[in-house]
């Protein structure tokens, strides 16, 4: 069983994640750590905390000379903010007067860092979390909904696509395929393992040169007016055996497993599977993906249920993606409430991403390898990638010639 978790504030000291059943022997570096969280970082439309914030990465467990030991693997990534925040997010009781700040002389920044939150920002879990956890202020409910903590998915995500293709040689790749109204045409050509340094390279994930520099327009446009926007991300994965995931129960249909996983982003509204909505549109002859026999072995005429079917993966390409609501901290301030008093208010803004679908991609990318890697342990056992490999090997070998 592959499990995780993950721990730490937006400001706080350090982000932590651990992944507990990851097999012995798969080969990966802190510096496959680190590359991973840069991609994370990058994206046109990213705020100013980006820039001057690095993720500082220790390996605290699981991992010796460079491949994991069967252990759980337990990640630390620092926030470099972390010496603004002291006060305002230690762990230990302060002094009111570290707290407060001389209105008339103090740094503004560090007035509304210190000061608490009571206009709850909208599209933010801010007004609900302070409702249910019992909080006047909404700091600290801002602080662990904040998409910060996806920097610790995406680490604990690399190791799971080094288990992925080192045990199966499968390989992922994201990419974005809308930003705001901006769409990749429908019969663009996908994206493959060989484009992922050109994906890393675009200024927006994109594949198709023309829509890219269109989502840039976009993307600056919407800067200067004030606003942000959202987008829809895929995340696709070769090399897949066939076979995991289930139609027996709800629960184990890996479609259900990766669209929980996916929703399970910040700021994600929407999944799909394949060509999703636009096959409810279509007649069942223009839906499905139909069969040959061509050189012995079956082939697909073509892949518009993304690689799934009755919940389990059927050997050709995983194709899943998700949609991005806009950044919901608007620089336009969206009118709000103030839980102090019964005055009107605009909710604050100091500083924040225009677009962030970028690195939700690099972020999805991260969740559908956690969850292939759990599906391949559950379906081939074993403690070490060796084992998985030889596992995998027997299971495939053993399919009759005819259901090739
Ligand atoms: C990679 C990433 C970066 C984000 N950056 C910001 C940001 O800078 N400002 C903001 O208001 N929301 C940002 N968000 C989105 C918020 O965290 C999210 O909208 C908020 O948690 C509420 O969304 P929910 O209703 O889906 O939880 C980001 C989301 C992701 C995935
Ligand atoms: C720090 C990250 O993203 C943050 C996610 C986020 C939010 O509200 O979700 C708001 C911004 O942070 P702040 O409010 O401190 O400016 C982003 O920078 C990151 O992705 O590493």
């Amino acid at each position: 069983m592959l499990r995780w978790l993950t721990s730490g504030e937006s400001h706080g000291e350090a982000l932590v994640g651990i992944l507990e059943g990851l097999p012995a022997g798969v080969e990966i570096v802190i510096k496959d750590v680190q590359d991973a969280l840069a991609r994370r970082r990058l994206g046109y439309g990213r705020g100013a905390r980006m820039k001057f914030e690095q993720d500082a990465v220790r390996v605290l467990g699981g991992l010796r000379h460079g491949v994991t030991q069967g252990g759980p693997l337990a990640i630390e990534i620092g926030n470099t903010e972390w010496p603004k925040w002291v006060d305002v997010m230690s762990s230990d009781p302060v002094p009111d007067e570290a707290l407060q700040i001389d209105a008339g002389t103090g740094d503004a920044r560090e007035i509304a860092r210190n000061r608490p939150l009571t206009r709850p920002r909208p599209g933010h879990a801010d007004l609900v979390g302070m409702r249910k956890y019992g909080f006047d202020d909404a700091r600290p409910v801002l602080e662990r909904a904040s998409a910060r903590e996806t920097a610790t998915r995406v680490a604990l995500g690399t190791a799971a696509a080094k288990f992925l293709e080192q045990a199966l040689g499968v390989r992922l790749v994201s990419h974005v395929t809308a930003i705001g109204p901006v769409e990749v045409p429908e019969d663009a050509a996908l994206p493959t393992p060989d484009d992922v340094a050109a994906l890393d390279a675009n200024p927006v994930r994109c594949h198709d040169e023309a829509t890219a520099a269109a989502m840039v327009a976009e993307i600056d446009d919407c800067k200067k007016a004030g606003d942000t926007l959202g987008g829809v991300v895929e995340v696709l994965a070769y090399g897949v055996p066939t076979g995991l995931g289930s139609y027996v129960h709800a629960d184990r249909r890996l479609d259900s497993r990766l669209a929980g996983i996916l929703m399970g982003i910040q700021a994600i509204k929407g999944v799909e599977v394949g060509d999703g909505f636009r096959t409810a549109r279509r007649r069942g002859s223009q839906a499905h993906d139909e069969m040959v026999r061509e050189d012995g072995t079956i082939k697909r005429l073509s892949n518009r249920a993304g690689g799934l079917e009755g919940g389990m993966t059927n050997g050709e390409t995983l194709r899943v993606r998700a949609a991005m609501k806009p950044i919901s901290t608007v620089p336009r301030a969206l009118r709000t409430i103030d839980t102090a008093s019964e005055d009107e208010a605009t909710a604050q803004h100091q500083r924040s991403d225009v677009c962030a679908v970028p690195p939700a991609a690099v972020v999805a990318e991260a969740m559908v390898a956690l969850v292939l890697a759990q599906a391949a342990i559950e379906k081939f056992g074993g403690d070490s990638v060796d084992e998985v490999r030889r596992n995998a090997e027997t299971y495939l070998a053993a399919i009759p010639e005819l259901q090739r």
